[in-house]
């Protein structure tokens, strides 16, 4: 199996060039390769069909939630049309698209965790240009998995653990919001799950095909999580001074892009028709904070 792989040098797609590489042979593209750029969406096209692969998988994206509300049209180039480019493409070879889209597809009401069918209202350019993604995809006709999660962190790439755990060895106190509730997700656990996954839909049927939510188990603020990582943080080396991570609302804490506030998905059908069970959140965020530690 041939598989293409976007965006090798984000979070996921670091992880997906160790987990995928058991599936087959990949080739992995970045934004510098020729025919990388979801930017120039002739060149993308030419890139799948030189390769011709099996499997495509799209970990490339516009993720600067803030700035795309400035950058509208380049958040819709990256995570709209280019994922139709690809979506038309591996129609035509009759191959798998993967793709990952986001929480911030759903305007943050209710506290119950939201499922694949609930209506979207995204409240961002960002989740409005992925919502675009997601349609394009679905509308193309073509076999896909369009894995929607949440709240992304690596050892590799930048994310709100890296942030906490720098400014709460930086400062005395940090303020967090409380009131946006969600799960966090490593980037290793999303690799392997889409690996998973994406073995069974290969081996399996067109069946296989659709829309699932996988994040982590359980549930946090993002003031759970920043207070969670230091204390783990703490109990790795207790000579660590960390901050007084203190609760506030997101009212205190003003951003250009509007954040939902419900931000849980229901992971149970993707565990269900996968078999694959799904960690608790701080599971993956003690072995990161491990990982991330010991590189010091
Ligand atoms: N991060 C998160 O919290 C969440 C992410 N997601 C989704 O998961 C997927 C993976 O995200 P994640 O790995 O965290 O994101 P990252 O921001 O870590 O990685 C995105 C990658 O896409 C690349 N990229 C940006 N623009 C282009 C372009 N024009 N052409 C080619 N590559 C480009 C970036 O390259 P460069 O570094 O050069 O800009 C980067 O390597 C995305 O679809 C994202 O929307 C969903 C929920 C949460
Ligand atoms: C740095 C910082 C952030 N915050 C808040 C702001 C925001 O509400 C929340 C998270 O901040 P970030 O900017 O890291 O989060 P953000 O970039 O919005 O993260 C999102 O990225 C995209 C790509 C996704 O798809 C989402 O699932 C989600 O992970 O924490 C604080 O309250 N205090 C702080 O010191
Ligand atoms: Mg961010």
């Amino acid at each position: 199996m041939k598989i293409l792989l976007f965006g090798k040098n984000g979070q996921l797609g670091w992880e997906l060039q160790r987990s995928l590489a058991l599936l087959g042979e990949v080739v992995a593209l970045s934004r510098e390769d020729p025919g990388g750029d979801l930017a120039q969406p002739e060149a993308l096209r030419q890139a799948v069909r030189a390769v011709a692969p099996d499997v495509i998988v799209n970990a490339a994206a516009y993720t600067a939630v803030d700035l795309a509300e400035r950058e509208p049209q380049q958040a819709e180039a990256i995570n709209a049309l280019a994922p139709q480019v690809l979506a038309e493409e591996a129609l035509s070879l009759d191959a798998w698209l993967v793709h990952y889209s986001t929480d911030y597809v759903f305007d943050g009401s209710g506290n119950r965790p939201w499922r694949e069918d609930d209506a979207t209202a995204p409240l961002s350019v960002y989740g409005s240009s992925k919502l675009e993604g997601e349609r394009r995809i679905r509308a193309s006709g073509a076999k896909h998995l369009i894995l929607r999660t949440s709240w992304v962190y690596g050892a590799h790439g930048q994310n709100f653990l890296k942030t906490m755990l720098r400014l709460g060895t930086e400062r005395e106190r940090l303020t967090v919001v409380d009131d946006q509730i969600g799960a966090p997700t490593g980037a290793e656990l999303l690799a392997d799950a889409t690996a998973h996954a994406l073995r069974q839909a290969t081996l399996g049927s067109a069946a296989f095909s659709g829309l699932y939510h996988l994040t982590a188990s359980g549930e946090a603020s993002w003031f759970d999580y920043a207070r969670h990582a230091l204390a783990s943080a703490h109990a790795i080396d207790p000579a660590l001074r960390i901050a007084n991570v203190e609760p506030i609302p997101t009212s205190a804490y003003p951003t250009p892009a509007r954040r939902p506030l419900n931000s849980r998905l229901d992971t149970s059908h993707f565990q269900q028709i996968f078999g694959l069970h799904l960690p608790d959140w701080r599971q993956g965020v003690d072995r990161t904070v491990t990982e991330l530690l010991a590189r010091r």
